[in-house]
């Protein structure tokens, strides 16, 4: 098996193929979480099917939902109650038991434990999934989990895992690490893009909805936009427009006459979030209004047709003011092919672009790292908290410019004095003056 002969493995597999809920279970089955008890098989691994042997697989999602619904669907697999051998563990909530194996977490709950434990002893694997979206916090991850593969011996296995990595450059971080292409499962989805460029997206969503409702078979539709006022607004809308579209027109395409608009981005409640899983109730279909949030990991029951607006809020920081801002930019084509690999997980889909073809083929081919494009002040601060000296020089995979580590890292100390402090301690090497002034 490829885990057990290479420390660091890229993992490359379609959208739906199995990654995130089979490879945990199969690693967990083959034995190679269990502890060794220092004379087991050969390089410390003691084989057997699930041997129950203690050690951990720890899984991370960029997101809470992602962490939280994966578990549950990998529970219902195992047929475990969640919480006992497979877990999760986000910010406020943590859902495992000493007997936990299986952990789904999300990147930021990994680091935090990076704290405590610096070398994740009680990890004997870690799988870092969603790898491509390079998240602030995944690169701190990546670059602490590179350590940890060093310093560790040869019972720890670190998986980078994503449908739209890029391998060559993953690998060639991890010093040439293989990578290897897991066959998908996925059904197929018919992508369709615009035969002219629309010049408001948000109208252009509307329609496209209400005609998937009226014209096509049975299965759930879910929207990209970019942000929660965009949400709010198109949900009225929607709500309107379908209630007015005359009889008859809903359905026409043999799918149900009702339409149920249900919203989710990361600042509703969880409890909130949580019912674009429920099933749609007979006679309707849901229509469900999302921002990234629901863009990779995730599975939603029902799910058939996708509309893909070709944007998204990403970070961007403003050099001369020095803040942060979020800005609608156009996804890249790693995001694209992640939105309408949602509409095949359960059976073959249709996903709607509502750009042209040649629009997506002048995206950019990967989303560029959040790291080039962000603020580093937290991160400096974050990197400091992990203990790490040598915050300038840390092995990020896109390195930050120099000035700009060194500049957030000045202004960070002079924030914290000006602010009365940001939580960190960050101590200024004072050394009595030499002769002594007088008093
Ligand atoms: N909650 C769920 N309900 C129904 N089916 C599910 C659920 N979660 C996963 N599946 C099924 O399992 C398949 C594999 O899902 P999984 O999340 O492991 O794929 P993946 O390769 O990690 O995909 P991605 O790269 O999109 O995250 C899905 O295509 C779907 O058929």
């Amino acid at each position: 098996m490829q885990v057990r002969a290479n420390k660091v493995l890229i993992v490359v597999g379609e959208t739906g193929s199995g990654k995130t809920t089979q490879i945990p279970q199969f690693l967990l089955q083959s034995g190679l979480a269990d502890i060794s008890g220092g004379g087991g098989g050969k390089g410390g691994w003691r084989g057997g099917r699930d041997g129950g042997g203690g050690g951990m697989i720890a899984c991370t999602q960029p997101r809470r939902v992602a962490a939280v619904t994966v578990a549950r669907r990998v529970a219902e697999e195992m047929g475990v109650q969640l919480g006992q051998k497979v877990g999760y563990s986000i910010r406020f909530d943590d859902c495992t038991s000493p007997s936990t194996r299986i952990k789904y977490m999300t990147d930021g709950m990994l680091l935090r434990e990076c704290l405590l434990d610096p070398l994740l002893n009680k990890y004997k694997v870690v799988i870092v999934d969603e790898a491509h979206e390079r998240t602030v916090s995944t690169d701190v991850l990546l670059g602490l989990l590179k350590g940890v593969a060093a310093r560790r011996g040869d019972d720890f296995r670190l998986l980078v895992m994503s449908a739209t990595l890029d391998a060559e450059a993953f690998s060639k971080y991890f010093g040439g690490a293989r990578a290897v292409w897991v066959q998908g499962r996925q059904h197929p989805v018919a992508v369709m893009c615009t035969t002219h460029p629309e010049d408001n997206y948000l109208d252009a969503a509307l329609n496209a909805v209400l005609q998937v409702h009226c014209e096509e078979g049975p299965g759930d539709i879910l929207v990209f936009l970019t942000g929660q006022e965009e949400i709010e607004g198109l949900e009225r809308l929607l709500m309107d427009r379908a209630a007015a579209l005359p009889d008859g027109a809903a359905g026409r395409g043999g799918g149900p006459e009702e339409l149920l608009v249900l919203p989710i981005y990361a600042a509703l409640p969880p409890e909130q979030q949580m019912r674009v899983f429920d099933p749609a109730p007979a006679g309707s279909r849901k229509a469900i209004l999302a921002t990234n949030i629901a863009e990779t990991s995730i599975t939603i029951p029902g799910v058939r047709y996708v509309v893909d607006t070709g944007f998204v809020k990403a970070r961007g920081y403003h050099a001369k003011l020095g803040a942060d801002s979020l800005q609608v930019v156009p996804v890249s084509q790693a995001q694209a092919r992640q939105r309408s690999g949602r509409a095949g997980r359960e059976g073959p889909g249709k996903a709607y672009r509502l750009y042209t073809l040649e629009s997506f083929k002048a995206l950019a081919p990967t989303t560029p790292p959040e790291i080039l494009r962000s603020n580093l002040a937290s991160t400096v601060l974050q990197l400091k908290a992990l203990g790490v000296e040598d915050v300038v020089g840390f092995d990020f995979m896109d390195k930050p410019p120099r000035a700009a580590v060194v500049r957030r890292a000045l202004s960070d100390v002079c924030g914290a004095f000006c602010n009365g402090g940001s939580g960190a301690v960050i101590t200024v090497p004072f050394a009595p003056a030499r002769p002594p002034l007088p008093v």
